[in-house]
């Protein structure tokens, strides 16, 4: 089994996260990491904490020579701002400041919620760990988790694909082409026209004092047939990918392949019709078996069925407001409207990096489910053989 833990808070000096169940033998830099959290940390619309950080994973155990061991990973990102905050986040009471605590409450975050349920009346000890600085250390999780899917020819690619109301048009190019095109735009999206009307409602949004949210897509290719299970809950792939997105700071719906718009229509304009053709196997696929559509988006009954995974992500607009929301102070009762010092206008193409990341580690975990192996090398034999399986079938 794949799973990992995250702790740290977005002021204090780091974020750690420990992964266990990577296999032994996995080739694995640092580098490899932060080209993703470099990615993470761009995208049109982010504000002025992002100019502060300059994220780099440290690796501080689990691989040795370039090489994972089997045993636990852990990985940290510092965070530069620490040092503005370190008598504020101080772990010692000498340095506590009642005088500094946050007491109004911003809608749409988890100060409210979070303080009532911690028994906290400072809001900071709830949105310190609430914060989304917290996905910088995910994405450094899911960087290690497609390392480990590139071994077995796996792809995990998430983009923009709708922001503040501009929806993007998919252009008939190849996955490299749309891969280049995603990673040259600012918005991280592959449609040149949408990208343009993005940037300019980020730009008007941001001069009106509000924040915009939008829509992720993660796309997974070169999954094998029969990833997940029908026969159990919590084994069907498709909800476990619900849930992995579901968890990302500010995302509010999931959808799979054609999704809430398979409610809408009739089962002929829905189902993915089944067609064999054996030559496909001379071609390097993995199985005869075809479909012309992929409206289910690579799932069915919560199994992979080898066409391309396909999940999308929404994503509500950032909670805290340059023109604030009406609240309430937390110990007064007396209404206020909050001010903002600083904060993000939009995070969604940030956040199609972060999705892109805990999608990566849900198909790790199934696969490790369906291969299982302690080194690369057994897994890989399992894998080849369940491979010449699937060719006879
Ligand atoms: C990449 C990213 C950046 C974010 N930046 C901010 C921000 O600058 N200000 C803010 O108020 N919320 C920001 N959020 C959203 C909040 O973290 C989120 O709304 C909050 O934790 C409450 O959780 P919920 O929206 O899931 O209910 C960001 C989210 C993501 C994914
Ligand atoms: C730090 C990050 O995102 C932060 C997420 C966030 C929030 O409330 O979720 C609030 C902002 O932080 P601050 O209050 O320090 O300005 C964002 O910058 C990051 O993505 O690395």
């Amino acid at each position: 089994m794949f799973r990992y833990l995250t702790a740290g808070e977005s002021h204090g000096p780091q974020l750690t996260a420990i992964i266990e169940g990577i296999p032994s033998g996995l080739k694995l830099s640092e580098s490899d990491i932060n080209a993703d959290l470099l990615r993470r940390q761009g995208g049109y619309g982010r504000g002025g904490r992002m100019k502060i950080e300059t994220d780099r994973a440290s690796i501080r155990s689990g691989v040795r020579w370039g090489e994972t061991l089997g045993s636990p990973i852990t990985l940290v990102v510092e965070n530069s701002d620490w040092i503005n905050w370190e008598q504020r986040m101080s772990v010692s009471p000498e340095h506590r400041d009642d005088s500094i605590r946050v007491t109004r409450a911003r809608p749409g975050h988890a100060d409210l919620p979070g303080a009532m349920k911690y028994a906290h009346n400072d809001v900071r000890n709830i949105l310190e760990r609430s914060s989304a600085r917290e996905t910088a250390v995910r994405v450094a999780v899911g960087a290690v988790a497609k390392a480990y899917l590139a071994r077995f020819g796996i792809a995990v690619v998430g983009c923009v694909v709708e922001l503040g109301g501009v929806k993007a048009e998919r252009p008939e190019l190849s996955v490299k082409a749309l891969q280049d095109a995603i990673a040259s735009s600012p918005v991280y999206t592959y449609d040149a026209k949408a990208e343009l009307e993005m940037v300019d409602a980020i730009d008007r949004a941001k001069a009106a004092g509000d924040t915009l949210g939008g829509v992720v897509e993660v796309r997974v290719t070169g999954a094998p047939v029969g990833l997940g299970s029908h026969v159990q809950w919590d084994r069907r792939l498709d909800a476990r990918l619900a849930a992995a997105v579901m968890s990302i700071q500010a995302f509010k719906g999931v959808e799979i392949g054609a999704g809430f718009e398979t409610a809408r229509l009739p089962g002929s304009l829905v189902h993915d019709e089944i067609y064999f053709d054996e030559q496909r196997m001379s071609r390097g696929e993995k199985t005869g078996f075809y479909r012309n559509t992929n409206r289910a988006g690579g799932l069915e009954g919560g199994i992979t069925n080898g066409e391309e995974i396909v999940v999308y992500g929404a994503m509500k607009p950032i909670p805290t407001l340059y023109t604030p929301l009406k609240s309430v102070d937390i110990l007064t009762k007396e209404p206020f409207e909050a001010t903002v010092e600083r904060s993000d206008c939009c995070a969604v193409p940030a956040a199609s990096v972060v999705a892109e990341a805990v999608v990566a580690v849900e198909i790790v975990n199934a696969f490790m489910e369906k291969f299982g192996g302690d080194s690369v090398a057994e897994t890989a034999r399992n894998y080849s053989s369940y491979i010449e399986y699937l060719r006879e079938f």
